[in-house]
C-alpha cells in the first residue's frame, strides 16, 4: 500500500519502520516543517493516511483526508470532544475512518478485562476505583486517551461511577477531592515513559491492580499499520473492537 504519514515524530517514525518491514511504501511524510506538501492532491496519491500529529492539528488533517477521499487511521488523542461530528460527517459523506486511543493489542485486551472487572465490582462497594496514567514529559494532553477509554469502560459497567475527574499531578498540587460518583485519573509525566496505565480497586484491607506497561512504541505502531491494511477498501467508522476477534 502507498501510505501517507501525517505526523512524523516519535510515532510517525516508528510506523514508517513497521510499514516498510510489512512491504508498504511511504509516499508522504508531514511534520511542522513541510506543511506546504499537505495538499489534497498529494493525499489523493496515497491508499491510506496514518495520522499521529497533535490535538490541535488532527481535525484539519481528517478534513483534508475526507476531501481527498483518502481512508484515514487516526491515533492522535485529545480531540474526542469532536468525535460525534466527525463520525456523522464520515458516514454522511461515505468516507473511511479508523480511530483508536490505543492501537496495541495488550492495551485492547486490558480494555476488555477492565469492563469485566468493573461489572464484578458492582457487588463489592467496599472497593474504591482509581486510575493512574504515566507518560513521557512531551505529551500534550491529559488524561491520556487510553485512560479516558478505561474510565469510560468503568463508567459503563460500574453503577456507582458516572463520570471521571482529571488530575495532572506535577508535584505542585494536592490530590483533589472528587464526588463519590467520579473516577479520579491521576496523570504523571516522567522522562521517556511510552505509556503505563493502572486501574486500581482499593479497600481498607487490600488492593487489586489492572496494569498495562508499554516497554516501547512498537505495539502502537504495529497496530496502526495493521489497522491501515484492514481499512483498505472499506467505508465507515471503525475502531479496534471491529478488527479484533474478542
Ligand atoms: N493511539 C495510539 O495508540 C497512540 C497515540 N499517540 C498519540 O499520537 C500523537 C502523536 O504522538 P507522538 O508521535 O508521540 O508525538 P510527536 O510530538 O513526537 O509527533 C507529532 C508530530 O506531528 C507533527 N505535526 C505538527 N503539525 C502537524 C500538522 N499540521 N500535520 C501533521 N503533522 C504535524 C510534528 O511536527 P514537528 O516535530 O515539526 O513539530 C511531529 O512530527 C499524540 O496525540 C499521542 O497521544 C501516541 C502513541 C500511541
Ligand atoms: O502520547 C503518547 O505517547 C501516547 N498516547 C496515547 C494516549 O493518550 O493514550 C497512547 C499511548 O499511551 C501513548
Amino acid at each position: 500500500m502507498k501510505i501517507a504519514l501525517l505526523g512524523y515524530g516519535k510515532m510517525g517514525k516508528e510506523i514508517e519502520q513497521i510499514a516498510l518491514q510489512r512491504g508498504h511504501e511511504i509516499v508522504l511524510t508531514i511534520n511542522d516543517t513541510n506543511l506546504e506538501d499537505l495538499t489534497i492532491e498529494n493525499l489523493s496519491k496515497a491508499d491510506v493516511a496514518i495520522e499521529f500529529s497533535t490535538p490541535s492539528t488532527v481535525l484539519s488533517n481528517i478534513d483534508l483526508c475526507f476531501k481527498a477521499s483518502t481512508p484515514i487511521v487516526v491515533g492522535t488523542t485529545g480531540w474526542y470532544a469532536e468525535f460525534d461530528k466527525i463520525k456523522e460527517r464520515s458516514l454522511t459523506e461515505g468516507k473511511a475512518l479508523f480511530h483508536a486511543t490505543n492501537f496495541s493489542i495488550g492495551v485492547n485486551i486490558t480494555f476488555h478485562i477492565n469492563k469485566v472487572l468493573a461489572k464484578i465490582m458492582n457487588a463489592f462497594p467496599e472497593y474504591e476505583v482509581q486510575m493512574e496514567e504515566i507518560h513521557h514529559t512531551q505529551k500534550l494532553d491529559h488524561p491520556s486517551g487510553t485512560a479516558i477509554t478505561l474510565a469510560e469502560g468503568v463508567i459503563e459497567n460500574l453503577d456507582r461511577k458516572q463520570n471521571y475527574a482529571d488530575w495532572l499531578n506535577d508535584g505542585s498540587n494536592e490530590k483533589p477531592e472528587v464526588a463519590s460518583d467520579s473516577v479520579l485519573i491521576e496523570a504523571l509525566r516522567q522522562e521517556a515513559v511510552p505509556g503505563t496505565h493502572t486501574v486500581s480497586y482499593v479497600s481498607s484491607i487490600d488492593r487489586i491492580d489492572l496494569r498495562h506497561e508499554a516497554f516501547n512504541r512498537k505495539g502502537f505502531a504495529t497496530g496502526a499499520v495493521v489497522a491501515a491494511e484492514w481499512l483498505k477498501d472499506k467505508k465507515g467508522v471503525f475502531t479496534m473492537k471491529d478488527m479484533l476477534s474478542f
